[in-house]
């Protein structure tokens, strides 16, 4: 599954390569990859099989919630197609609370002890997850395993993610999208060598700008 949700994504153009003229992220680092989840949401076929992915691991795994949650803005959207299809509950976590209306991090209508199973679209450093992590925590709702769709595999997240005790599950990561690309010779052998490079330690390679 990871490598042809991978082959997917590159041949819809969401992977975008740019070493000499890096990206950056939400966490203020930079780097070489950036791949746009946002739009698996305008190709109506491989959105449909992103959301049956994403259900099969629900399954496969006996994930247990009572409701699912979306992490703002982009995790929202597949947190909702999949509540759709599975007729389930569905709240929504904000980066941080609201400073007027209800002052609410969490929207949606839940009680307190509820277990929610979180979406992300990307997990890159696993900020954005550790802040939904605390507003869920704020709320009184519980929360044990995050569904995303694409893993960066850093070990910065890894050590978050096991420290909020949190169980990771992705349709596909940094392992299958780099050899994926190499694959459909999107990138060589030298890309290949960089981006491993920016993987091992993308606080240096960031650096570097
Ligand atoms: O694991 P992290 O290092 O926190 O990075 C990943 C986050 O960054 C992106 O969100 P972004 O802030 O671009 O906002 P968006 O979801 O509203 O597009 C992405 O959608 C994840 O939420
Ligand atoms: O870290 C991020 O902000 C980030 C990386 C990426 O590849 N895609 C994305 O949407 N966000």
């Amino acid at each position: 599954m990871k490598m042809d949700i991978a082959r997917n994504l590159l041949n819809l153009g969401a992977v975008k390569f740019s070493p000499q003229n890096p990206f950056t992220y939400a966490s203020g680092l930079k780097g070489p990859i950036y791949c746009d989840n946002r739009t698996i949401l305008s190709h109506v076929e491989f959105r449909d099989q992103v959301v049956a992915a994403f259900i099969e691991v629900i399954k496969q795994n006996k994930l247990s919630f009572d409701q699912l949650g979306g992490i703002a803005t982009a995790g929202i959207p597949h947190a909702a197609f999949v509540a759709d299809r599975m007729k389930k509950p569905m709240v929504y976590v904000r980066p941080k609370a609201k400073d007027h209306g209800r002052k609410n991090q969490v929207e949606g209508d839940y009680k307190p002890g509820q277990k929610v199973l979180l979406f992300e679209d990307l997990v890159n450093q696993g900020a954005s997850l550790e802040d939904s992590m605390a507003g869920l925590t704020s709320a009184e709702l519980t929360c044990d395993a995050c569904l995303c769709v694409v893993d960066y595999e850093m070990q910065s997240a890894k050590t978050r993610l096991s420290e909020l005790s949190i169980h990771l599950y992705s349709l596909t990561d940094f392992s299958a999208l780099t050899s994926a690309a190499f694959e459909l010779n999107l990138i060589n052998q030298d890309g290949l060598n960089l981006l491993r490079e920016w993987h091992a330690d993308p606080k240096a390679w960031s650096a570097k700008f």
